[in-house]
């Protein structure tokens, strides 16, 4: 079994050691292009995959993640639906939203973008969804199927965390990760995807009621901050040669993305993927990824 080893952080110019840097930009646009050779390939099968996406509301940040999505569909020939409704909309409206792609057969992959309104019980939302077309793994159908180690989607930051790291060889099993957050998106599942056996990773879940976070943190091979609150993770917390993934996102005074980890945590670290630049990117990806994943079983399903 391949053991943990970090890799040696390299040395700047200035002779400051410094993390490498995972870039999810470049590293999610090889993935596309891999991506658009698999639509062509269903094209010609007469299958055109379709990414639906349901956008309650008009938060600014939301908004901009789904037309992000859209694009990125574009760019791989995947065709869009793209379901708004204002944040008034009642548990009903949206279900009744959901239903219709459920029912479409032009969308074979949708998600519900998060978070609804506070109103809105977004857990009965998720459930309406077809465990067939879920594009984000969040259906307790496809979460239950993570816990259980089978076959389905898989939630996109996780699934996104996972894929960086083996692009760049960053070996997972035997870690210490350490993941900070148990969000339902990200820090919950990521949890379970590293621990399972074909990751191996070793994994600490953290999150707000963790007693000496520092303590805790300092003992992890991989560090995978997903808290959303700024520059939580500090370099002082980092063991040297680890290796850092920034989840997290907030807006700072200036409305400027940024991350968990605070910037001096890089001449500690090993490997980074910073935020923006880096999980961000590769969680589009690996949206994308799922939607051709599906298309090509539902395809493979009616050809056998
Ligand atoms: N049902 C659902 N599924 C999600 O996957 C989901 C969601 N709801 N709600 C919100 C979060 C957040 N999220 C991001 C995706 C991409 C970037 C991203 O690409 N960020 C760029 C920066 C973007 C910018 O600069 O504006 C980057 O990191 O480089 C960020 C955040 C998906 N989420």
């Amino acid at each position: 079994m391949l053991q943990f080893t970090p890799a040696a952080p390299g040395l700047a110019d200035s002779g400051v050691v410094t993390a490498e840097i995972l870039d999810g930009k470049a590293t999610a646009a090889a993935i596309k292009s891999e991506l658009a050779v698999r639509v062509a390939k269903l094209a010609e099968q007469g299958v055109v995959p379709g990414l639906g996406t349901i956008l309650v509301g008009d938060d600014p940040g939301s908004r901009a993640y789904v037309a992000g999505k859209h694009r990125d569909c574009a760019a791989v020939g995947i065709s869009s639906i793209q379901v708004e409704l204002p944040d008034t909309a009642t548990q009903d409206e949206i279900a009744a939203k959901v239903v219709e792609l459920n029912e479409n057969p032009e969308c074979t992959g949708f998600i519900v973008q998060l978070p609804l309104p506070k109103h809105v019980d977004t857990n009965e939302i998720l459930g309406l969804i077809d465990p067939a077309k879920d594009a984000d793994g969040l259906h307790p159908m496809s979460l239950g199927k993570l816990v259980l180690g089978q076959d389905g989607p898989l939630p996109c930051t996780p699934k996104g965390c996972v894929e960086i790291l083996r692009r760049y060889d960053v070996p997972i099993a035997g870690a210490h990760v350490v993941v900070v957050g148990r969000g339902v998106t990200a820090g919950r599942p990521m949890g379970l995807l590293f621990t399972r056996r074909s990751e191996n990773a070793t994994v600490t879940q953290c999150h707000t009621g963790t007693k000496d976070l520092a303590g805790v943190v300092r003992t992890a091979d991989i560090v995978i901050a997903a808290a959303g609150s700024a520059g939580l993770i500090t370099a002082d917390m980092v063991k040297p040669g680890a290796v850092l993934l920034d989840v997290g996102t907030s807006r700072n005074a200036e409305g400027k993305i940024v991350g968990d980890i605070d910037e001096a945590a890089r001449e500690v670290a090993s490997w980074i993927a910073p935020m923006p630049g880096g999980i961000g990117p590769m969680t589009r990806a690996m949206l994308l990824t799922n939607v051709v994943e599906a298309a090509e079983a539902a395809q493979a399903a009616s050809a056998g």
